[in-house]
């Protein structure tokens, strides 16, 4: 599966929420989609699963625009922050229902998941708690099968048990059935292990895409004196600088390029802190 997005701009009235962004993701693969709030994460999600049109620009999926070919939007299951199912339907009737509309629906694992996540398929949906209506997403997401499915912040609600057995059963299903996953979510730390690659949004421009290997290979920080620092580094680009007391650290992108310096020591960046440093700076360091 391939999603193509070409000069894409979506605007509400007076407000854009993406500016101009244009990517390519590609499966199968778990791609972290991340940024602060507001960045234009859900915005992209509702384009790509066809629910709002460009202002200008296109996504293709696999060579087609989804509203040129909805057919292919049974192939998209987006799993959305708030819970997109009907108050008024059971549990039951609401699985009935994606089985209907999911052509590859595995009915056994979701079955097998009710059980997981304890619920009880009569319940309807408007007496659901909010962890509950997260379980009742996450089930969807995984029993579509479909070959591009889309969490965004899937598990308002749920403890950390429940998290950790969302995090399993994406591991478990990348291997078992391979497909494209995108991943919204805040809890940047606790999932950035699973992210194989990652794009980052801000004030709806894309500041980076890298694969997870890119990231921990080309981002580092480098800590010492300033003057050994900035020898250290020379003319590579800086993501975030600080200095306290002669001491100065610096985020760069390294692309290869082997930073030496006696004084200096050199330490990993994690994934929430190189969000917070690029969207600080507002460096964009895209493909
Ligand atoms: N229906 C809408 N009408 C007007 N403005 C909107 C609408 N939806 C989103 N926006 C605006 O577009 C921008 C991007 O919003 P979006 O929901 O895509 O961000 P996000 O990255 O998903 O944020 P969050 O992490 O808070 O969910 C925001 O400034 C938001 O206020």
């Amino acid at each position: 599966m391939k999603i193509n997005v070409s000069n894409v701009t979506k605007s509400y009235k007076h407000k854009a929420a993406l500016k101009n962004i244009s990517f390519t993701m590609e499966g199968p693969k778990i791609i972290g989609l991340l940024g602060h709030n507001g960045a234009g994460k859900t915005t992209f999600l509702n384009l790509l699963s066809g629910l709002i049109s460009t202002t200008s620009g296109e996504i293709l999926v696999n060579g087609e625009n989804v509203f040129n070919a909805p057919s292919t939007l049974r192939d998209i299951c987006f799993v959305a922050e708030s819970g997109n199912f009907q108050e008024e339907m059971t549990i039951a009737q609401t699985l009935k229902a994606n089985h209907f509309f999911y052509p590859k629906w595995d009915e056994e694992l979701a079955q097998e998941l009710l059980q997981v996540f304890a619920l009880n398929p009569k319940d309807k949906v408007r007496n659901l708690s909010k962890g509950m209506v997260s379980a009742l997403g996450i089930i969807t997401g995984f029993a579509s099968c479909t070959a591009i499915t889309i969490f965004d912040e899937p598990y308002i609600g749920l403890d950390v048990a429940a998290r950790n057995m969302f995090y399993d059963l994406l591991i478990e299903q990348q291997t078992e059935n391979p497909r494209l996953f995108i991943l919204s979510t805040h809890l940047i730390d606790e999932a950035s292990e699973l992210f194989e690659e990652i794009f980052i949004l801000h004030e709806g421009e894309l500041l980076l895409q890298k694969t997870t290997d890119e990231w921990r290979e080309h981002i580092v920080a480098v800590k010492g004196n300033a003057s050994d620092v900035e020898r250290a580094i020379g003319d590579l680009q800086v993501i975030y600088q600080h200095t306290f007391m002669q001491e100065m650290t610096a985020i760069v992108f390294a692309n290869g390029q082997s930073i030496e310096d006696q004084n200096i020591t050199l330490e990993s960046v994690s994934l929430q802190d190189m969000l917070v440093y690029l969207s600080k700076q507002k460096v964009r360091l895209g493909r």
